[in-house]
């Protein structure tokens, strides 16, 4: 099996090109892929590259733009999974990943191009300087709810970002945080579970922020659970529109909030790819 490694702002990834659709990406795989230490060095989540034509669940997500009034020339869909091998619907950081890979592996030109997602048809665009932006959507703030980490409990925004996040700001430095156990959270808000963002407003329109991702665990970055914080730092800012920057344990990445959309920016790597023996497979 062919693979790719790549990350953006160390949230990381093992890319599947799968051109003829034939791969069976059944979740003791993926949690095989991703393990740390038993296998090529792991990653975060699985992004397989399928071209739309050949996965019907793509086909119909490009459709229903159609329908709403944008029809899109996407050749390629996301089919990203977390690390314990659970679905999600959109993936910030491997959709900037997945387009350097595009470009990379001359499937796609340099420059912008749509690419399809569980959350929608997301626009990308790759810089000269190296950075990758997608447009992310406007992110729906659906209103509040609690994490718990130890005995402690923290308000946060519910946000839709395609997937599910609860971005909490807090007066307490992220850094000192214990986020080696799942944060609790109430099911009946997230029936589907939900990604936890911890951060502090730093400076103006600048955040530190951790996240502990579903179906991932703490990862080094998240870049839905980014645009989540920076809605969150905006409506705490009273200054809902303009560009934040979001420190990660990974890096740096830049979320720009405009009347009718989102925008993450940030670095996207290839760092190794290999051929994994089929014998080495489950
Ligand atoms: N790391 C991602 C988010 C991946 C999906 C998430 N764990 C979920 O289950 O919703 C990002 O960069 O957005």
């Amino acid at each position: 099996m062919r693979f790719v490694k790549g990350h953006g702002t160390q949230n990381d990834f093992v890319i599947l090109p799968d051109r003829d659709g034939g791969l069976d990406l059944h979740a003791p795989l993926i949690a095989e892929l991703c393990d740390r230490r038993a296998g090529i060095g792991g990653g975060d989540g699985v992004l397989r590259v399928v071209p739309v034509k050949l996965s019907p669940e793509a086909v119909q997500i490009a459709e229903r733009a159609r329908e709403a009034g944008a029809p899109t020339t996407a050749e390629w869909f996301m089919d990203y999974r977390n690390a314990d091998g659970s679905m999600a619907e959109m993936c910030g950081n491997g959709l900037r990943v997945f387009a350097r890979y595009l470009v990379d592996a001359g499937l796609a030109d340099p420059g912008e191009f749509d690419v399809v997602t569980r959350a929608g048809v997301r626009r990308v665009r790759l810089d000269r300087e190296g950075d990758v932006t997608v447009d992310m959507g406007m992110p729906k703030v659906l209103g509040e709810s609690k994490a718990g980490i130890g005995l402690k409990e923290y308000d946060g925004l519910v946000i839709d970002m395609g997937n599910p996040h609860l971005a909490c700001v807090t007066g307490e430095p992220v850094t000192q945080l214990d986020l080696s156990a799942p944060p609790a959270f109430d099911p009946a808000v997230f029936p589907q579970g939900v990604n936890v963002e911890l951060l502090n407003a730093v400076g103006e329109r600048r955040v530190v922020m951790r996240v502990y991702e579903r179906g991932s665990g703490e990862t080094p970055s998240c870049g839905t659970g980014a645009v989540a914080a920076a809605v969150a730092a905006a409506r705490l800012g009273g200054d809902p529109l303009g560009t934040w920057a979001v420190e990660v344990p990974g890096g740096l990445l830049s979320v720009t909030l405009t009347e009718n959309t989102s925008l993450l920016t940030g670095p996207a790597v290839l760092v190794a790819s290999g051929d994994i023996p089929a014998a080495h497979l489950l």
